[in-house]
């Protein structure tokens, strides 16, 4: 409450502001930054397993517990989600990640080679030489909190750069990682845009790998300029990033209407689109939309309620800035403009009080359309209404519209039909759903991450993504070494 008015979050990011959460940090934070990341690796290092385990068992606890209704009401204000999608990102999905991190890690620390009689072969799983470089997106609390804690749990140390725009909830993240015991210098968070920071970490020789989650473009340049570094590291840095998407979703004639309604509103429009797994091209058979899948699209969408986040009667808030709110302006200016294109629901934005972004629904005639290829992250759905008969051909040229292979879904109730699309589009997505919408990966349940442009797969909160943060070297020891250098021909 300001002055006994209720807060309106109509914008979100601003509230940092409040804690004076704004600070653009300069070359010399980033140095100290990294000073302290190296200062307390040996330490961290060594530490047992089971000892760093608990710092983050620990704080999944304190988020389940006394913690919970700050880092949800952290992310409802400095992200603009509902209460309901605050609850499944930070509480819920950042204390999975937590928890199951810990218990994949432990699976892994038990895997270890074959031993014959008279050897013992091992492995000693060590952290990664040097401090790790962990770059969070402003979408997700619990990608920006899983990022640097899956790294530290293997023993490494990190800098943490948060999105400015999730800078509010990142604060009680690393509040309450402190709380549960953290020892200062593990995750060392640096705030603002990153351009100063990465000037110093991507030139220090002891960079060990980039955990990055965010747009595909951010990433290339990343990389990038560790490639044009790469003469000056100790090792070659591990590269880790999760992108972007265009993600599909592609209906058969025999699918469910009610379900295929369902999941391209709350596929496309959850959290207004702004998830990297959103729904944002679809394929639709003319037979079904004909006979009132068009209508009920529609309608639903028509229907869907965006505004202050703590009303909770509204399905969606405001989008994420400014600059998402121009870049979706846009995207509707164009496809308005385009012949090809005609919007069937939403197509109006609202920036009087807050980024205010309809969600929309266009048909577009040409399936190589920009709007079919092009990631705007923000509540736009754009639909190619196919004739029954060229399923094939349609999901032949959706495997490859747009650069991505994030995730995507099939929905028909005809199993062979389902069997050939799975294949077809075996490297079309790395998060596939069959007759469910392609959000809401689970930990643990749907590990996550795509290929092609969005990203290198590896798979977050699972024991593939943990390998990347180890360097196991492996120890034979002999109990019966040969005392004779001649071969038994010799004799
Ligand atoms: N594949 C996934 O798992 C996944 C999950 C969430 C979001 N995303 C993607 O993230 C994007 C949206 O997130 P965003 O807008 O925060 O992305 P972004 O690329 O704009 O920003 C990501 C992070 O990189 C930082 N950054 C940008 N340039 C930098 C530099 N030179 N040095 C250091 N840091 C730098 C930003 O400040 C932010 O912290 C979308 O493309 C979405 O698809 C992907
Ligand atoms: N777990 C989330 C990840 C989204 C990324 O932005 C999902 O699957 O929707």
């Amino acid at each position: 409450m300001a002055g006994g008015e209720p807060i309106k979050v109509v914008q979100p990011h601003v509230h940092r502001h409040v804690l004076g959460l704004t600070h653009n940090a300069t070359n010399g934070d980033a140095v100290d930054a990294v000073t302290a990341a190296k200062k307390a690796a040996p330490m961290w290092r060594e530490l047992s397993f089971d000892d760093r385990a608990a710092v983050f068992l620990r704080a999944a606890d304190l988020l389940a517990g006394p913690w919970r209704d700050t880092i949800n009401g952290a992310t409802m204000l400095g992200q603009s989600k509902t209460a309901f999608q605050a609850e499944i990102d930070a509480a819920c999905e950042l204390i999975d990640f937590l928890r199951y991190n810990v218990f994949f890690a432990r699976k892994l620390l038990a895997e270890q080679p074959l031993s014959s009689p008279g050897v013992w072969n091992r492995f000693d799983y060590r952290p990664l030489e040097g401090f790790v470089y962990a770059i969070t997106p402003f979408n997700f609390t619990a990608i920006a909190g899983n990022l640097p804690t899956s790294v530290a749990l293997l023993g490494n140390t990190v800098v943490w750069k948060p999105s400015p725009t999730q800078q509010f909830a990142a604060h009680f993240t690393m509040r309450v990682l402190e709380a549960a015991g953290l020892p200062p210098g593990v995750i060392n968070m640096v705030t603002g845009d990153g351009l100063a920071v990465s000037e110093v970490v991507l030139a220090d020789p002891d960079l060990a790998g980039i955990h990055f989650t965010g747009s595909t473009a951010t990433f290339q340049t990343l990389w990038r300029t560790v490639g044009e570094n790469i003469g000056r590291y100790r090792g070659y840095p591990r590269l880790v990033g999760e992108t972007g998407g265009k993600d599909f979703v592609i209906a058969h004639a025999s699918a469910d209407v009610a379900s295929l309604n369902t999941a391209l509103v709350r596929g496309a429009f959850e959290y207004q689109g702004q998830k990297c797994s959103a729904a944002s091209r679809a394929y639709l058979p003319r037979s079904l939309w004909e006979a009132g899948l068009r209508d009920q699209l529609v309608a639903t969408t028509e229907s869907l309620t965006y505004g202050d986040v703590s009303d909770f009667g509204n399905f969606g808030g405001a989008v994420i800035d400014a600059r998402a709110f121009a870049k979706h302006t846009a995207a509707l200016d164009m496809v308005k403009n385009s012949p090809a294109c005609t919007v069937l629901a939403g197509g109006t934005a609202d920036d009087s009080e807050g980024w205010f972004v309809r969600p929309t629904v266009v048909q577009c005639t040409d399936p190589g359309h920009e709007v079919m290829r092009t990631e705007y992250f923000g509540p736009i759905l754009s639909v190619y209404v196919y004739d029954d008969g060229d399923f094939e051909d349609v999901v032949r040229q959706a495997e490859s519209a747009a650069p991505y292979a994030l995730t995507g879904s099939i929905f028909a109730t005809d199993r062979r039909v389902i069997d050939w699309a799975s294949h077809t589009l075996r490297y079309a997505a790395g998060n596939f759903y069959v007759n469910d919408k392609p959000t809401g990966a689970v930990v643990g349940h749907q590990p996550f991450g795509g290929a092609r442009a969005s990203g290198t797969n590896d798979k977050a909160g699972s024991w593939q993504n943990l390998m990347r943060w180890m360097s196991p070297r492996t120890i034979k020891e002999t109990f019966v070494p040969p005392t004779d250098h001649t071969y038994p021909h010799m004799l």
